[in-house]
């Protein structure tokens, strides 16, 4: 049996999408010698190729021989080795919402990935969104157990609203009070895909390394597991929300507020409002206490990023669970010290991940772990509208965003935040005339301070409010992904010689 390019064909089954007999009108131009024969047998394997900057697609080869049982039993036996691989889904559902990014969602699944889906033999229930808040709550009505995984179609916030759905339904399904701020939550085992179509794309970027549908649906046909942290949002014991990608109070959030009126832009309303909530400049007065992440070996200021099967992540969620092993959460937490910072920020960002995206490729924080439970919070203080400038461009090159004396960052477990204003109501001493005389300091006009609260920025959705409490969860779910792959030598040569690895 041989390939029509070379006489030996190598490829590694993980990567094989399917196995097909091969019809004969379509390959007839590339038979070769194949062509003199009366009946010649043949087979085609498609399969995963890896190209440049961790872009997949999908690639085929095709085996001829002179033997039809020989051609069949090979059929069967490659068929055999792809129903082995118990981590490749067989059901999934997918929900796709049409106007998130450029409002292509709907073409990108049905041109792009259903087609592959289909080839790897994949079957679907596809429910195009008809409103916000549609997939979550259906969620907590469908037969979860009847699927494999879960696919959204759209951005950060479209897959904020698929989780949301998946861990509520789970945690109601177990009996936990969501609300409870300290409660163990229940691991979510049901992957989620990210087909990116939305505006940032950010947890689809940090955790495959590229936005692109094709790249991402072969993830998901290949079976990928990439474990991944969740932070619970509460205010006065009431759950909020979760979050994945970025929390972030004062620039991003001030973003995101007044991008929310553009989004008929598209995903350029970022770089407008971003270009406004620049010149505007305004910092907010608060208090962050944090616990301090203990278990991981990494640091913020690490050279290293978070890649594929990481050390670090593996280590931490050990160690993470010989602590509560040992102690039991309540005490482990109780006895743990807080560090408390009082000041004036322009921008407070708790990231579970780098926050990598097209805008920044190397993200909010480089070295962030997927799957380490810890986030990093980033405090940037008041600062000149010059230097505030140049850690923002910092973020878009090979420089460190946290070498200046206005940035301070730390890996954390659980913060919590609460403004000045929301301090000062509380201790009812409270300015009528600030509150009714609008946003700014009446005092001086032109310092930028701000006697308004800013927003919560929570994975591309607002919060309602300003005062929070934050715990991150170790690996609390898991999408179909690897982490980013580490650019080895091998990647180039593996990328260009189309078949490796022996059948
Ligand atoms: C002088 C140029 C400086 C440019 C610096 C840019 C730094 C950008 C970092 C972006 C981090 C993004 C973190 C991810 C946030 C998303 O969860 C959220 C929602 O995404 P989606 O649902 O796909 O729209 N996106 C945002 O909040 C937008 C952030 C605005 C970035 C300018
Ligand atoms: N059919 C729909 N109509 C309006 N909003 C929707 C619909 N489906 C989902 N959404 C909401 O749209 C928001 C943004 O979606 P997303 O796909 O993240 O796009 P973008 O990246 O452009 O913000 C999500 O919060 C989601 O809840
Ligand atoms: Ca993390």
């Amino acid at each position: 049996i041989s390939c029509v390019h070379t006489e030996n064909c190598f490829v590694p089954t993980s990567d094989i999408i399917a196995v097909e007999e091969t019809e004969f009108n379509k390959k007839q131009h590339n038979i070769g010698k194949w062509q003199k024969m009366a009946k010649p047998h043949a087979f085609t394997v498609y399969y995963v190729k890896k190209a440049r900057n961790h872009r997949w697609r999908c690639s085929d080869v095709t085996f001829w021989c002179v033997d039809e049982h020989l051609c069949n039993q090979w059929i069967q036996a490659l068929k055999e080795l792809l129903e082995m691989q118990k981590s490749r889904p067989k059901q999934l559902l997918v929900y796709i919402n049409p106007y998130g990014g450029r409002r292509q969602g709907k073409r990108i699944y049905e041109q792009k990935v259903a087609p592959l889906f289909s080839l790897a033999s994949i079957s679907t229930d596809v429910v195009i969104t008809e409103h916000a808040n549609h997939a979550k709550d259906n969620l907590f009505e469908v037969n979860i157990n009847k699927y494999d995984g879960v696919v959204c179609v759209g951005g950060d916030g479209m897959f904020s609203e698929v989780m949301h759905g998946l861990i509520g339904r789970m945690q109601k399904d177990s009996g936990i009070d969501q609300n409870n701020p300290k409660a163990p939550l229940v691991q979510c085992n049901i992957r989620i895909g990210i087909i990116p179509a939305g505006s940032t794309d950010c947890i689809c970027y940090s955790t495959v390394g590229i936005i692109d549908p094709v790249t991402s649906a072969l993830h998901i046909i290949v079976g990928d597991c990439q474990p991944l942290d969740v932070s619970s949002v509460h205010h006065n014991n009431t759950f909020l929300k979760y979050s994945v990608s970025l929390l972030g109070y004062g620039f991003y959030g001030d973003i995101l507020k007044d991008s929310e009126k553009k989004r008929w832009m598209g995903p350029m309303r970022y770089d407008y409002s971003g270009f406004k909530t620049f010149l505007s400049h305004h910092y907010y007065e608060g208090t962050i206490s944090f616990q301090p992440a203990r278990h991981t070996l990494g640091s913020p200021r690490d050279k290293d990023s978070c890649r594929t099967g990481c050390y670090i992540c593996k280590k931490s969620e050990q160690q993470l669970a010989e602590q509560h092993k040992e102690c039991g959460l309540k005490r482990e937490e109780d006895e743990e010290e807080w560090k408390v910072i009082k000041g004036k920020f322009l921008a407070i960002n708790a990231v579970n991940m780098s926050c990598a995206c097209p805008r920044s490729p190397k993200g909010l924080s480089p070295a962030a772990h997927l799957a380490d439970g810890s986030a990093d919070l980033i405090l940037v203080r008041k600062c000149s509208r010059f230097d505030f400038l140049r850690y923002l461009v910092r973020h878009t090159n090979q420089d460190d965003q946290f070498d200046f004396s206005f940035v301070d960052v730390y890996r954390v477990k659980s913060f919590q935040f609460t403004s000045k204003l929301s301090e000062d109501n509380e201790s009812n001493v409270t300015d009528i005339g600030k509150k009714r005389f609008g946003q700014f300091c009446r005092d001086h006009p032109a310092c930028c301070c701000n006697s308004a609260n800013s927003t919560w920025n929570c994975d591309g959705e607002t919060l309602d409010s300003s005062a929070i409490e934050v715990r991150v969860h170790c690996q609390l779910m898991k999408l179909f992904a690897r982490g980013i792959e580490e650019n080895c030598k091998g990647e180039a040569a593996y990328s260009q010689s189309s078949i490796e690895q022996l059948l």
